[in-house]
């Protein structure tokens, strides 16, 4: 038995609708993640939208949260600054690189006077701060301490390691 033309001809639209709606779903999937200056592949994890306070989801999601950065705080002023100023604060050029240990590392913990390890490598972050597109209050967490864990799981695909060359003061030991 052949079907009836308007059968055929259901069957045929349910099937378009279908082919779109798969369309429709593959490019939500294959959608280009948001890019960056420092990340021409994009952020592995997609972007999602803040849905409580902006702390919350700064510490409880992998929301986006930049902030407003300063003026003259731009990523292209801080290459400047790096190129212009000591950024390795008030350690004596003669113990560079520093031996740093834990107990040493956890008294840099002001902003003022800011140390954080990195894959145990350690950084004067200081003159950073303000240039941090995250804002200053989320790196206070990693103050003398090793950030290793809270900056993979914000943004593990930053070159953290040429943004800050100028600021590497040594390794922890
Ligand atoms: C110390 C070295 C760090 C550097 C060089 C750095 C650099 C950056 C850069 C370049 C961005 C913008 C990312 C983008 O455009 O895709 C960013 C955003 C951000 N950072 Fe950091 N960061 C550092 C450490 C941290 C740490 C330790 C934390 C957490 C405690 C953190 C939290 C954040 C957050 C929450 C954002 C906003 C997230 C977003 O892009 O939506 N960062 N950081």
């Amino acid at each position: 038995m052949t079907p009836s033309p308007a059968k055929a001809e259901m069957s045929a639209k349910e099937k378009l609708e279908q082919l779109k709606k798969q369309r429709a779903e593959n490019l939500t999937r294959l959608a280009a993640p948001q890019r960056s200056y420092l990340s021409p592949n994009g952020p592995v994890t997609p972007n999602v939208t803040p849905t409580v306070s902006p702390m919350d989801s700064i510490m409880t999601t992998n929301a986006r949260r930049k902030i407003r950065l300063k003026p003259g705080h731009s990523p292209l002023d801080w290459e400047t600054k790096k190129k212009t100023f000591n950024m390795k604060g008030s350690i004596d050029p003669r113990d560079f690189p520093l031996r740093v240990t834990r107990e040493e590392l956890n008294k840099h913990n002001k902003e003022h006077d800011f140390w954080i390890c990195l894959n145990h490598k350690i950084y004067n972050l200081s003159p950073y701060l303000d240039f941090h597109p995250g804002g200053v209050e989320v790196l206070m967490k990693c103050a003398g301490k090793d950030g290793t864990f809270l900056f993979n799981k914000y943004h593990r695909w930053v070159n953290y390691e040429r943004i800050l060359d100028a600021c590497f003061i040594g390794f922890l030991v």
